[in-house]
Protein backbone atom coordinates (compact mmCIF):
# COMPACT_ATOMS: atom_id res chain seq x y z
CA UNK A 1 0.00 0.00 0.00
CA UNK A 2 3.14 2.56 0.85
CA UNK A 3 4.73 2.61 -2.93
CA UNK A 4 4.56 6.15 -4.13
CA UNK A 5 5.71 6.61 -7.38
CA UNK A 6 6.14 9.94 -9.49
CA UNK A 7 7.11 9.09 -13.29
CA UNK A 8 8.85 12.39 -15.28
CA UNK A 9 6.16 14.42 -13.66
CA UNK A 10 5.81 18.19 -15.23
CA UNK A 11 4.71 21.39 -14.37
CA UNK A 12 4.90 25.03 -15.36
CA UNK A 13 3.05 27.46 -13.38
CA UNK A 14 2.12 30.92 -14.59
CA UNK A 15 3.86 32.55 -17.60
CA UNK A 16 7.32 31.51 -16.06
CA UNK A 17 9.72 29.86 -18.84
CA UNK A 18 11.30 27.43 -15.57
CA UNK A 19 9.33 24.69 -14.90
CA UNK A 20 7.85 23.74 -10.95
CA UNK A 21 8.04 20.70 -11.26
CA UNK A 22 10.92 19.17 -14.31
CA UNK A 23 10.79 15.49 -15.35
CA UNK A 24 10.17 14.43 -11.60
CA UNK A 25 10.63 10.86 -10.76
CA UNK A 26 10.89 8.77 -7.71
CA UNK A 27 9.71 5.88 -5.61
CA UNK A 28 9.07 5.38 -2.09
CA UNK A 29 8.03 2.31 -0.33
CA UNK A 30 7.24 3.63 3.39
CA UNK A 31 4.48 5.22 5.29
CA UNK A 32 6.32 8.20 5.72
CA UNK A 33 7.64 10.51 3.54
CA UNK A 34 9.57 14.04 3.83
CA UNK A 35 9.39 16.17 1.21
CA UNK A 36 12.71 18.82 1.42
CA UNK A 37 14.12 21.52 -0.69
CA UNK A 38 14.91 25.06 -0.50
CA UNK A 39 12.23 28.01 -1.34
CA UNK A 40 11.14 27.97 -4.44
CA UNK A 41 12.28 24.06 -4.66
CA UNK A 42 8.69 22.81 -5.78
CA UNK A 43 7.29 21.04 -3.12
CA UNK A 44 3.97 22.95 -2.84
CA UNK A 45 3.47 22.29 -6.43
CA UNK A 46 4.50 18.69 -5.90
CA UNK A 47 1.84 18.77 -2.83
CA UNK A 48 -0.87 20.18 -5.14
CA UNK A 49 -0.55 17.53 -8.20
CA UNK A 50 -0.73 14.71 -5.48
CA UNK A 51 -3.17 16.07 -3.86
CA UNK A 52 -5.25 16.80 -7.34
CA UNK A 53 -5.03 20.05 -6.64
CA UNK A 54 -3.28 20.89 -10.22
CA UNK A 55 -2.94 19.18 -12.84
CA UNK A 56 0.65 18.22 -13.87
CA UNK A 57 1.26 19.13 -17.93
CA UNK A 58 3.00 16.13 -18.10
CA UNK A 59 4.35 12.94 -16.64
CA UNK A 60 1.92 10.91 -14.11
CA UNK A 61 1.53 9.07 -10.23
CA UNK A 62 0.56 6.04 -8.66
CA UNK A 63 0.30 5.09 -4.95
CA UNK A 64 0.48 1.15 -4.10
CA UNK A 65 0.86 0.10 -7.91
CA UNK A 66 -2.51 2.44 -8.92
CA UNK A 67 -2.40 5.14 -11.77
CA UNK A 68 -3.62 8.20 -10.96
CA UNK A 69 -4.56 9.63 -13.95
CA UNK A 70 -8.30 9.25 -15.60
CA UNK A 71 -11.24 10.97 -14.61
CA UNK A 72 -12.58 7.34 -13.18
CA UNK A 73 -9.16 6.79 -10.94
CA UNK A 74 -8.80 10.77 -9.63
CA UNK A 75 -12.08 9.85 -8.26
CA UNK A 76 -11.21 6.60 -6.58
CA UNK A 77 -7.83 8.16 -5.32
CA UNK A 78 -9.74 11.36 -3.92
CA UNK A 79 -11.92 8.82 -1.54
CA UNK A 80 -9.13 7.35 -0.43
CA UNK A 81 -7.23 11.18 0.42
CA UNK A 82 -6.49 13.26 3.31
CA UNK A 83 -5.37 17.04 3.01
CA UNK A 84 -4.14 19.11 5.01
CA UNK A 85 -3.08 22.41 2.74
CA UNK A 86 -0.16 25.10 4.19
CA UNK A 87 -2.67 27.79 5.30
CA UNK A 88 -5.39 25.80 7.19
CA UNK A 89 -8.36 28.26 7.99
CA UNK A 90 -11.03 26.04 9.42
CA UNK A 91 -14.74 27.46 9.64
CA UNK A 92 -14.08 29.80 12.76
CA UNK A 93 -17.73 30.14 13.81
CA UNK A 94 -18.77 26.17 13.54
CA UNK A 95 -17.62 24.00 16.83
CA UNK A 96 -15.14 21.68 15.99
CA UNK A 97 -17.42 18.50 16.21
CA UNK A 98 -19.76 20.51 13.15
CA UNK A 99 -17.07 21.21 11.25
CA UNK A 100 -15.70 18.02 11.25
CA UNK A 101 -19.19 17.28 10.52
CA UNK A 102 -18.95 19.12 7.57
CA UNK A 103 -15.86 17.54 6.54
CA UNK A 104 -17.64 14.37 6.75
CA UNK A 105 -20.22 16.04 4.31
CA UNK A 106 -17.73 16.90 1.46
CA UNK A 107 -15.83 13.35 1.79
CA UNK A 108 -19.45 11.46 1.58
CA UNK A 109 -18.99 9.56 4.63
CA UNK A 110 -22.05 7.49 5.03
CA UNK A 111 -24.18 9.22 7.25
CA UNK A 112 -24.41 6.80 10.15
CA UNK A 113 -20.34 6.65 10.56
CA UNK A 114 -20.05 10.16 10.63
CA UNK A 115 -20.59 10.54 14.55
CA UNK A 116 -18.48 7.54 15.29
CA UNK A 117 -16.10 9.15 12.57
CA UNK A 118 -15.88 12.41 14.66
CA UNK A 119 -15.50 10.83 17.84
CA UNK A 120 -12.69 8.63 16.60
CA UNK A 121 -10.79 11.64 15.05
CA UNK A 122 -11.09 14.15 17.75
CA UNK A 123 -10.30 11.27 19.92
CA UNK A 124 -6.94 10.88 17.68
CA UNK A 125 -5.67 14.51 18.12
CA UNK A 126 -6.54 14.68 21.55
CA UNK A 127 -9.06 17.34 21.24
CA UNK A 128 -12.42 15.57 22.49
CA UNK A 129 -12.80 18.09 25.40
CA UNK A 130 -13.03 20.97 22.62
CA UNK A 131 -15.41 19.17 20.73
CA UNK A 132 -18.13 22.16 21.19
CA UNK A 133 -15.89 24.91 21.36
CA UNK A 134 -15.72 27.43 18.40
CA UNK A 135 -12.55 26.94 15.86
CA UNK A 136 -12.04 30.93 16.19
CA UNK A 137 -11.00 30.34 19.93
CA UNK A 138 -8.52 27.66 19.57
CA UNK A 139 -4.83 28.30 20.01
CA UNK A 140 -2.62 27.81 16.20
CA UNK A 141 -1.70 24.46 17.61
CA UNK A 142 -5.02 23.31 18.73
CA UNK A 143 -6.00 23.94 15.01
CA UNK A 144 -3.51 23.11 13.54
CA UNK A 145 -4.56 19.23 15.35
CA UNK A 146 -7.73 19.86 14.04
CA UNK A 147 -6.73 19.80 10.83
CA UNK A 148 -4.95 16.74 11.13
CA UNK A 149 -8.01 15.69 12.38
CA UNK A 150 -9.86 16.34 9.26
CA UNK A 151 -7.45 14.51 7.13
CA UNK A 152 -7.84 10.94 8.85
CA UNK A 153 -11.83 11.22 8.38
CA UNK A 154 -13.46 8.58 5.88
CA UNK A 155 -10.36 6.00 6.57
CA UNK A 156 -7.94 7.74 3.72
CA UNK A 157 -5.46 5.39 2.78
CA UNK A 158 -3.01 8.63 1.93
CA UNK A 159 -2.79 12.17 3.91
CA UNK A 160 -1.25 15.12 2.25
CA UNK A 161 0.41 17.37 4.60
CA UNK A 162 2.02 20.78 3.46
CA UNK A 163 4.72 22.13 6.31
CA UNK A 164 1.90 20.95 8.97
CA UNK A 165 4.58 22.12 11.35
CA UNK A 166 5.09 25.23 10.73
CA UNK A 167 4.95 27.66 13.38
CA UNK A 168 4.48 25.32 16.28
CA UNK A 169 6.04 25.76 19.31
CA UNK A 170 8.41 22.54 20.52
CA UNK A 171 5.40 21.33 23.11
CA UNK A 172 2.81 21.25 20.31
CA UNK A 173 5.19 19.83 18.00
CA UNK A 174 5.84 17.26 20.09
CA UNK A 175 2.14 16.35 20.39
CA UNK A 176 1.42 16.89 16.78
CA UNK A 177 4.44 13.86 16.13
CA UNK A 178 2.02 11.52 18.46
CA UNK A 179 -1.15 12.57 16.36
CA UNK A 180 1.24 12.04 13.26
CA UNK A 181 2.83 8.84 14.46
CA UNK A 182 -0.93 6.96 14.56
CA UNK A 183 -2.09 8.77 11.32
CA UNK A 184 0.99 6.48 9.48
CA UNK A 185 -0.13 3.69 11.05
CA UNK A 186 -2.71 3.08 8.66
CA UNK A 187 -2.10 5.97 6.06
CA UNK A 188 0.88 6.84 3.88
CA UNK A 189 1.72 10.04 4.65
CA UNK A 190 3.71 12.28 2.50
CA UNK A 191 4.19 15.83 4.02
CA UNK A 192 6.70 18.61 3.01
CA UNK A 193 9.00 20.61 5.67
CA UNK A 194 12.07 22.84 6.16
CA UNK A 195 12.70 21.67 9.78
CA UNK A 196 15.50 18.86 10.06
CA UNK A 197 13.79 17.71 13.65
CA UNK A 198 10.35 16.98 11.51
CA UNK A 199 12.19 14.47 9.36
CA UNK A 200 14.15 12.90 12.13
CA UNK A 201 11.03 12.28 14.06
CA UNK A 202 8.51 11.95 11.52
CA UNK A 203 9.98 10.53 8.55
CA UNK A 204 11.10 7.16 7.32
CA UNK A 205 12.39 8.75 3.76
CA UNK A 206 12.99 11.58 2.62
CA UNK A 207 12.72 13.30 -1.27
CA UNK A 208 14.64 16.43 -2.02
CA UNK A 209 14.00 19.08 -4.33
CA UNK A 210 15.83 21.46 -6.03
CA UNK A 211 14.64 23.40 -9.12
CA UNK A 212 11.64 21.17 -9.64
CA UNK A 213 14.25 18.42 -9.54
CA UNK A 214 15.31 15.43 -7.96
CA UNK A 215 18.21 15.91 -5.77
CA UNK A 216 17.66 12.78 -3.43
CA UNK A 217 15.61 9.90 -2.51
CA UNK A 218 16.55 7.43 0.16
CA UNK A 219 16.14 6.65 3.95
CA UNK A 220 16.30 9.78 6.61
CA UNK A 221 20.00 7.71 7.72
CA UNK A 222 21.27 7.77 3.98
CA UNK A 223 20.03 11.32 3.64
CA UNK A 224 21.96 11.72 7.01
CA UNK A 225 24.80 9.64 5.82
CA UNK A 226 25.72 12.12 2.72
CA UNK A 227 27.07 14.68 5.18
CA UNK A 228 29.83 12.49 5.59
CA UNK A 229 28.61 10.32 9.33
CA UNK A 230 27.72 7.08 9.43
CA UNK A 231 24.14 6.36 8.16
CA UNK A 232 22.77 5.34 12.05
CA UNK A 233 23.88 8.47 12.92
CA UNK A 234 20.54 10.15 12.57
CA UNK A 235 20.09 13.55 14.18
CA UNK A 236 18.67 16.96 13.40
CA UNK A 237 22.55 18.04 12.54
CA UNK A 238 23.38 14.79 10.56
CA UNK A 239 20.45 15.56 8.60
CA UNK A 240 21.35 19.29 8.13
CA UNK A 241 25.04 18.10 7.13
CA UNK A 242 23.51 15.50 4.44
CA UNK A 243 20.87 18.04 2.73
CA UNK A 244 23.53 20.62 2.51
CA UNK A 245 25.50 18.60 0.40
CA UNK A 246 22.94 16.88 -2.03
CA UNK A 247 21.99 20.46 -2.20
CA UNK A 248 25.24 21.43 -3.30
CA UNK A 249 25.38 18.01 -5.88
CA UNK A 250 27.37 16.09 -3.16
CA UNK A 251 25.10 13.52 -2.18
CA UNK A 252 23.33 10.57 -5.18
CA UNK A 253 19.95 9.68 -5.99
CA UNK A 254 19.34 6.13 -4.78
CA UNK A 255 16.24 5.39 -6.54
CA UNK A 256 14.47 6.43 -9.66
CA UNK A 257 11.35 6.45 -10.79
CA UNK A 258 10.12 4.95 -14.03
N1 LIG B 1 1.06 30.83 -9.22
C1 LIG B 1 2.31 30.84 -9.64
N2 LIG B 1 2.64 31.47 -10.83
C2 LIG B 1 3.90 31.47 -11.28
N3 LIG B 1 4.93 30.86 -10.64
C3 LIG B 1 4.67 30.24 -9.48
C4 LIG B 1 3.37 30.19 -8.91
N4 LIG B 1 3.43 29.48 -7.75
C5 LIG B 1 4.71 29.12 -7.59
N5 LIG B 1 5.46 29.56 -8.62
C6 LIG B 1 6.90 29.31 -8.80
O1 LIG B 1 7.08 27.91 -8.97
C7 LIG B 1 8.27 27.48 -8.30
C8 LIG B 1 7.94 26.40 -7.29
O2 LIG B 1 7.13 26.96 -6.27
P1 LIG B 1 6.59 26.10 -5.02
O3 LIG B 1 5.63 26.98 -4.28
O4 LIG B 1 6.12 24.78 -5.48
O5 LIG B 1 7.95 25.94 -4.18
P2 LIG B 1 8.13 25.47 -2.67
O6 LIG B 1 9.25 24.49 -2.68
O7 LIG B 1 6.84 25.01 -2.10
O8 LIG B 1 8.59 26.82 -1.97
P3 LIG B 1 8.38 27.33 -0.43
O9 LIG B 1 9.33 26.54 0.39
O10 LIG B 1 8.78 28.78 -0.53
O11 LIG B 1 6.93 27.14 -0.07
C9 LIG B 1 8.88 28.71 -7.67
O12 LIG B 1 9.90 29.19 -8.53
C10 LIG B 1 7.72 29.69 -7.60
O13 LIG B 1 8.19 31.02 -7.69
Amino acid sequence: MSTLAASHLRKTLGRRRVPALDDLSFTTTTRRVAVLGPNGAGKTTLFRVLATLADPDGGSFSVADQEVATPGEVEAYRRSLGVLPQSFSALGSYSCAEFLEYVCWLKKVPRPAVAENVDQALRTVDLEDRRDARVRTLSGGMRRRLGLAQTTLGDPDVILMDEPTAGLDPEQRDRFAGVFERASETALVVFTTHISADVVNLAEEVVVLFEGRLRFVGTVGELAACGGGPARDVSSESVDAGYIAVLRGEGHVDRGGA
